[in-house]
């Protein structure tokens, strides 16, 4: 057993789910022998078939660790079986709350000092195996919660599969995680939903003129409604907590809207607020946030544009630091916009311009 090296060599990953499989996919790519195990056997098949790991097998020897990545409510007994069948010596989870689980482990299993909770700070909005990433960890923060009651061995093994994922460890308690998602995933993907569901009874005429700003704050809305309802009961307090801060923004906003002449100094405070908060944000690789310079170019919906464009951007030598792709409604072509470090701009656009493309000023 290799408990003196920070690799692992055997785990066991319950829910075979976009989670479960993205962990497995890096794990198994690693050299890692992972056991899958889903309540649905259509997505243990699917997960086994793009080579996330093996299906777990009762005469399988105790796995080093198991990565429990089910819904919530169901992670306190599943951790309970698993370490109470002595199928894996630790046990971690991936839920998006850590209080709820937490509590329910100490419920259900009488040595949860062998469990500790964790949660990569990744996602999508699709859910499944089919929509599992090897990369989906790439340098995300993965938070591990310890208590008092938690073996250091836990500790040590979950941190071990945050790293070999390509994750970035973070150590803090259950509560001051939940509160800190509540804030930086909960309520961002309340208003995204909420503001998403303004436009089931907008007229077509309006939902027609919608472009990538509004693509952008309702992306997340697309996520799994049933996940998302167990997530937010799980977490009422917290998100409850912001909400009500938010709640008078809105009323700050509103009584400002609603003078007769609007107090333009008010509501530039409010906008420039945005622009400090947002500057706040993570940039790559969890760095400081960077403003990045961009250049949009217009491109022929047909195969081989994109990868004509990334090879001219590399000929001239810049790096691409982030890349959205937005399509024109209606039209056979798109806009492809290009980030770069500030000053590089000016040398890329006149190099894509030489080149035949079409640059915007
Ligand atoms: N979706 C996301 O973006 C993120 C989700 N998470 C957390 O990861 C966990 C899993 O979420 P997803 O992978 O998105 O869901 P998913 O729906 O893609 O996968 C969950 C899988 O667990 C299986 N399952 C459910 N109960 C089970 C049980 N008792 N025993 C065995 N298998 C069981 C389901 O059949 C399903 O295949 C959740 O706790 C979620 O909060 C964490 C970070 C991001
Ligand atoms: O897409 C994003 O920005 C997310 O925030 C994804 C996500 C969803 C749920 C989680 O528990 C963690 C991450």
């Amino acid at each position: 057993m290799s408990d003196t090296r920070n690799d692992l060599e055997s785990v066991l990953i319950v829910g075979a789910g976009l989670l479960g499989t993205s962990v497995g996919l890096a794990l198994s790519s690693a050299g890692v022998d992972v056991r899958l195990r889903d309540s649905k056997p259509e997505m243990l098949a699917e997960a086994v078939r793009r080579g996330a790991g093996r299906p777990a097998e009762p005469d399988d020897q105790t796995a080093q660790l198991a990565v429990v990545a089910v819904p919530p409510e169901a992670v306190g007994e599943v951790v309970a079986g698993v370490l109470g069948r002595s199928e894996a010596e630790y046990a971690t989870d991936v839920a998006s709350v850590k209080v709820l689980p937490g509590t329910q482990v100490r419920a259900h299993a009488h040595d949860f000092g062998r469990y500790v909770g964790s949660h990569p700070m990744a996602g999508r909005e699709i859910s499944g195996p089919g929509a599992a990433l090897p990369d989906l960890f790439e340098g995300r923060p993965w938070v591990i919660c310890p208590d008092e009651h938690t073996h250091q061995q836990a500790v040590t093994r979950a941190l071990s599969v945050a790293r070999m994922v390509g994750a970035a460890p973070v150590t803090m308690t259950a509560s001051e995680h939940d509160a800190a998602v509540a804030l930086v995933s909960h309520v961002p993907h309340l208003v995204g939903v909420l503001m998403a569901a303004r436009l089931v009874d907008a007229p077509s005429h309006q939902v027609r003129l919608a472009g990538p700003g509004i693509a952008d704050v309702t992306r997340v809305a697309a996520g799994d409604p049933g996940l998302w309802t167990e997530i937010l009961t799980a977490n009422a307090l917290a998100v409850r907590s912001v909400l009500g801060e938010l709640r008078d923004d809105l009323d700050e906003l509103i009584g400002v809207l609603d003078t007769a002449e609007p107090a333009q100094a008010d509501l530039y405070r409010l906008m420039r607020a945005g622009v400090d908060g947002r500057s706040r944000l993570p940039g790559k690789h969890g760095a400081a946030h960077t403003e990045f310079a961009t250049v949009a170019v217009v491109v022929d919906d047909k195969p081989g544009q994109l990868a004509r464009l990334f090879a001219d951007v590399g000929a001239a030598g810049s790096n691409v630091e982030d890349v959205r792709i937005d399509h024109s409604p209606g039209q056979a072509v798109g806009m492809v916009e290009i980030d770069v470090r500030p000053g590089v701009d000016t040398e890329l656009r006149a190099a894509l311009t030489a080149r035949g493309w079409h640059v915007h000023a």
